[in-house]
C-alpha cells in the first residue's frame, strides 16, 4: 500500500475543525510532499520512524531481481559482475551527500551501530593512546554505554559520563586527559539537540578525539560532518533512512584521518587487496579499511533502494518537513489538550529538536499499545515518555492532526 495524497489519506479524518487548523493543514507549499511518494505504510500513522520506518515501494522487486536476475544466475561471480562488492561505498557516497561529507568518507561494511561504534572507539583510543579517559554523554543510547565500558575494559581506560553542559565543561577542564568524547546530536529520548560544532572544536582545542553517533540525526538533521570538522561517526540504517529491520550501519573517517586510524575489525575486506589472500594484514589506503567480512548483501540492496527518495529531496528540505511537522503536532496540541503539552520533555524551541519528541505521560506502555490499535505508530520509552517521530516522506500534516486526535482520546481513556 503507498502513502496516500495528503487530501486522501488513508486513515479517517478526525477532529480539528479549527479553521487555522484547517488552512495550517493545506499542502501544496512543497509539491513534493503533498504528493504520494510510494511507502508501505499500511494504512496506518508512522511516528516510530525513529525506530524502525516502514518499508518504500519497490523493494520486493529489487530484492526479486538480485535474488533471482543476480544471485542465481551468476553466483559467486555477483560480487564482481553486479556491483556488489561495490555497495558499501556507493551506499556510503549517497549517506555522504545526506550527512555533509564529501565522497569517499563513508562506508557501510555491514555492521551494527554497536560494532561499528566498538570499531571506531578502539581506534579513537589507539590514536590517542596515553590518554585514560573516555568521556560518554550519560543520556546516550544504552549500547554506546555499554561498547564504551567494554572498550574501557579492554584497554584499561576510564569511561566518565556526563550530561549536558557538563560533557563539554569535562573537556574545557580535563579535555587534555580525554582520549575520545563520545555523543549524539540528538537524544535519543527527548530529541534534543546538540551543536556537533562546538563540541567538536572543543575535543580538538583540548586533543581528544570526536565520536559521534549519528542514528537519530541520519535523514532528518543536517549535520555537516566535514563542516564541522568531526573525527569519527557512525549511525544505523534503519530509523529514518528506512532500510528495514536490522539495516547496517555507517562510518565516517574524514580523508585527514583515513592513514592514521587502525581499525581493530580487520577483516579480509579492509585489506588493501582482499582478493590476494595474503596472511598478513595490510589495511585499505581509504575509506575501504573500515570494511570488515562478506556484507550482508541483501541487507545493503535494501538500504540502498531506501537512499533515493532520501536523496531526491536532499537533507535540508527534509529537515524543514520534519520540523513543520513536530511544530504542527504541538500546535494541534495547544489547541486541544494544553494540559498535554505542559508535559513536553523536549526543548519547546524547534532549534534545538531533532526529528522527534517527547511527552511524559503516565502509563506511556499502555499509551503506545492504545494508540497502535487505532493506527497510530509511537514508542513509549521507560518509565513513562511516548516519542513522536516525524520522518519527512511518508508522515502528512492530516496523519498528525488524527495522531493528536487519537492522543487525547486515549490518554483520556485511560484516567
Ligand atoms: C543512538 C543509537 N545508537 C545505537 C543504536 C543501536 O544500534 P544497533 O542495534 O544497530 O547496534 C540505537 C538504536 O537501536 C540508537 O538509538
Ligand atoms: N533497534 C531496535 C530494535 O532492534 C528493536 C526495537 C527498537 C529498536 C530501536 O531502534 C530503538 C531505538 N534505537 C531507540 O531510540 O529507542
Amino acid at each position: 500500500m503507498t502513502t496516500q495524497p495528503e487530501s486522501s489519506t488513508s486513515t479517517r479524518p478526525t477532529g480539528g475543525d479549527h479553521p487555522q487548523d484547517k488552512a495550517r493543514c493545506r499542502e501544496g507549499l512543497d509539491p513534493f510532499f503533498s504528493s504520494a511518494h510510494g511507502f508501505a505504510t499500511d494504512g496506518k500513522v508512522h511516528l516510530n520512524g525513529n525506530s524502525l520506518g516502514p518499508p518504500r515501494d519497490g523493494l520486493t522487486g529489487e530484492l526479486e531481481n538480485v535474488v533471482h536476475g543476480q544471485w542465481s544466475a551468476r553466483q559467486v561471480q555477483g560480487w564482481f559482475r553486479d556491483g556488489w562488492l561495490d555497495l558499501p561505498r556507493t551506499i556510503g557516497d549517497k549517506l555522504a551527500a545526506l550527512l555533509g561529507a564529501a565522497p569517499g568518507q563513508i562506508v557501510v561494511a555491514g555492521e551494527t551501530t554497536s560494532t561499528t561504534l566498538f570499531n571506531a572507539l578502539i581506534a579513537a583510543c589507539r590514536l590517542r593512546e596515553d590518554r585514560p579517559v573516555l568521556l560518554v554523554e550519560t543520556s546516550s543510547f544504552p549500547t554506546d554505554l555499554y561498547i564504551a565500558d567494554s572498550v574501557a575494559r579492554l584497554l584499561g581506560r576510564q569511561v566518565v559520563t556526563e550530561s549536558g553542559g557538563g560533557f563539554d565543561l569535562f573537556l574545557q577542564e580535563n579535555g587534555t586527559r580525554v582520549a575520545a568524547a563520545v555523543a549524539a546530536p540528538v537524544d535519543f529520548r527527548t530529541g534534543e539537540r546538540r551543536g556537533i560544532g562546538p563540541t567538536t572544536a572543543l575535543c580538538h582545542a583540548v586533543g581528544s578525539i570526536s565520536v559521534w553517533d549519528l542514528s537519530h540525526a541520519t535523514g532528518v538533521l543536517p549535520v555537516d560532518l566535514d563542516a564541522n570538522d568531526v573525527d569519527l561517526a557512525v549511525g544505523c540504517g534503519y530509523k529514518y533512512l528506512g532500510g528495514g529491520p536490522g539495516a547496517p550501519a555507517f562510518l565516517y573517517v574524514p580523508f585527514r584521518l583515513q592513514q592514521a586510524v587502525d581499525l581493530p575489525l580487520s577483516g579480509w575486506h579492509g585489506h588493501a587487496r582482499p582478493f590476494a589472500m595474503s596472511p598478513t594484514f595490510e589495511p585499505a589506503s581509504g575509506i575501504d579499511r573500515g570494511r570488515t567480512g562478506t556484507p550482508p548483501l541483501l541487507s545493503l540492496v535494501a538500504l540502498n533502494h531506501a537512499l533515493d527518495p532520501l536523496l531526491h529531496v536532499g537533507i535540508h528540505a527534509l529537515h524543514r518537513r520534519s520540523r513543520e511537522l513536530a511544530e504542527f503536532f504541538l500546535e494541534c496540541l495547544e489547541l486541544s489538550r494544553p494540559d498535554l503539552l505542559e508535559q513536553l520533555v523536549s526543548p519547546r524551541d524547534a532549534d534545538r529538536r531533532g526529528g522527534h519528541l517527547a511527552l511524559r505521560i503516565p502509563g506511556a506502555e499502555g499509551v503506545e499499545e492504545a494508540l497502535a490499535e487505532r493506527g497510530v505508530l509511537v514508542d513509549s520509552r521507560p518509565p513513562d515518555l511516548v516519542r513522536f517521530a516525524f520522518a519527512p516522506l511518508y508522515v502528512t500534516r492530516e496523519q498528525v492532526r488524527h495522531a493528536v486526535h487519537h492522543l487525547s482520546d486515549v490518554v483520556k481513556e485511560a484516567r
